[in-house]
């Protein structure tokens, strides 16, 4: 009897649940050329051949060269070593340190056999997507088991591995994790097809089952390998670039912001914005080419930390950042301004312990700049609906180019990054009277996660009730600046 289908999308019987088809006939083997002993070993499953390095392997390796990719993999696992690919697997040890990790390796071992032969659009092997979508966790600071599913992201789908081989060899939780990509990648193909994205509200409803129906790190590994396609989406025709550039505008890109990964965020975003308006695109990296100040912000920080000191004012941070590209455009279009008139392009945050220390940090950054009129907006004392708290200035720096500069108090800034007045909340724009409500002391509703989990959530409780925060697997990335919405004291 066929398994009855769990996949929650409920779109299509999951690959490991749909029936197995028959092992090949010697005969049909044979008419297609493939060597007949060693595939048959290798092929039949389960059980699983238990392979020995020492033994036949010699033999084996060159019977499976022609094998079906999970008959391969199999025997690749069990055989140890690179494959073809060793180059690869340097390189991406040569980046991150966790690509020598045991199961890491073995997962590159399955994956390089699994694909082997693929290539992507580009003519590139397919398994360099892989290994760079597990770069890109690993860049993250995922642990073993996401990194590795990372590696084997594709092996279900595009390489017919089935949930159990990936049990057996790699352990449940990396199994769950390409399934649980797998998943993920049945909707969103689905979403794509019905043209989902493009209605705000289904979008909205979409990132939610996203977000609800798996692990955060199955999430994470599919935000990865997303950011990966976006970033080699030159090969496809204009036609599938528009169509993947506008879901992951729609679906992709928020999703990293509501997980905090505000440089994937960008990058997304950036990259939908090159496909889908190229000529807005053009015409603002061109002038952006003669704006954007990369010494700019270190510069007025450094100026900035060293007056504090001199006040003797202690703070808890001060850091800057660039304006995204698409975050620019988006401002421009929204208030009908003109790049000129975006005073924010280069910013700057202070973080300090109490309101007297904002205002006092105030009146030295009005000593030390001079202030653009108009531009202050002191939301401490008149606090925005949604209780977003901040002190707002533009000065005009030594370059002559604006700076805005933030200034809050620790709590401020919690509130702001994780509180009502969330940010990635204020930047889809929730309408107010959902932001407002007064009675909620918890941000949102999350799902939750395995404690496992690389982004599970905690509350942590202070004197003014609970906040959620985003922890990272066993805290490693504690001072990533990559990732945003993570604040500790
Ligand atoms: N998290 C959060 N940040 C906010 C909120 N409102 C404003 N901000 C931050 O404050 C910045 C400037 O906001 P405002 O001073 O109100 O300025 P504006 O009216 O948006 O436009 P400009 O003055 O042109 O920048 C924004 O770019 C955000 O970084 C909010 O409700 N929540
Ligand atoms: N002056 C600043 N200094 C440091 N970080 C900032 C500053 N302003 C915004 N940020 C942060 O930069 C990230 C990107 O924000 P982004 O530039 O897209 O929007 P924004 O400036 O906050 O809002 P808007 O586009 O409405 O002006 C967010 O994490 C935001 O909190």
């Amino acid at each position: 009897m066929t398994p009855s289908v769990s996949c929650p999308v409920k779109c299509r019987p999951h690959p490991c649940l749909a029936p197995q088809p028959p092992a090949p006939s010697p005969e049909l083997l044979a008419a297609r050329g493939a060597p007949i002993a060693g595939e048959l070993r290798a092929c039949r499953s389960p059980p699983y051949l238990p392979l020995s390095r020492s033994a036949d392997s010699l033999e084996l390796r060159a019977a499976c060269r022609g094998a079906p990719p999970a008959s391969r993999a199999r025997a690749a696992v069990a055989l140890g070593g690179d494959g073809p690919s060793a180059a690869l697997i340097a390189g991406a040890q040569s980046r991150h340190a966790i690509f020598r990790d045991e199961l890491v390796r073995r997962a590159f071992t399955a994956a390089e056999a699994a694909h082997r032969g693929q290539v992507r659009a580009s003519g590139d092997p397919y398994l360099q997507h892989c290994v760079e979508t597990a770069a890109l966790l690993a860049e993250l600071g995922a642990g073993p088991a996401v990194v590795a599913a990372g590696l084997l992201h594709d092996t279900v789908d595009d390489a017919g591995l089935g949930y159990g081989f990936i049990s057996e060899h790699f352990g449940a939780g990396v199994a769950d994790l390409v399934k649980g990509v797998s998943n993920l990648s049945h909707l969103s193909k689905l979403a794509r097809r019905n043209d989902t994205a493009s209605r705000i509200d289904e979008a909205d409803r979409l990132r939610i089952v996203f977000l609800a129906m798996e692990d955060a790190r199955a999430v994470l590994i599919k935000l990865a390998d997303r950011l990966h396609n976006m970033r080699t989406l030159d090969s496809l025709s204009k036609t599938k670039q528009q169509s993947v550039a506008k879901e992951t505008l729609e679906i992709f890109a928020p999703l990293a912001n509501q997980l905090g990964i505000l440089n994937w965020k960008e990058q997304l975003e950036n990259l939908c914005f090159k496909y889908l308006y190229p000529e807005n695109f053009d015409e603002l990296s061109t002038k952006l080419i003669e704006i954007y100040n990369i010494d700019m912000i270190a510069a007025a920080t450094r100026r900035l930390e060293q007056a504090l000191q001199v006040r003797g004012l202690s703070y808890y941070a001060i850091y800057g950042r660039h304006k995204s590209m698409y975050s620019i455009y988006r401002k421009m279009a929204r208030k009908k301004l003109v790049m000129d008139k975006i005073y924010d392009i280069h910013g700057v945050r202070v973080i300090l312990e109490n309101k007297a220390d904002c205002f006092a940090t105030l009146e030295i950054i009005h000593h030390l700049w001079p202030r653009i009129p108009g531009k202050f907006k002191d939301y401490i004392n008149s606090p925005k609906p949604n209780r977003y708290q901040s002190l707002h200035t533009v000065v005009l720096t030594e370059q002559t180019l604006p700076l805005e500069i933030q200034i809050r108090t620790r709590d401020m800034h919690l509130q702001a990054e994780f509180g009502i007045a969330a940010h990635w909340r204020y930047k889809e724009g929730y309408p107010s009277s959902l932001a407002c409500d007064a009675s909620s002391k918890e941000t949102h509703t999350i799902p939750s996660h395995s404690d496992a989990c690389l982004l599970s959530y905690s509350k942590q409780c202070d004197h003014k009730g609970p906040v959620l925060v985003i922890l990272l697997e066993n805290e490693k990335c504690k001072k990533s600046p990559k990732i945003g919405r993570y604040w500790t004291y």
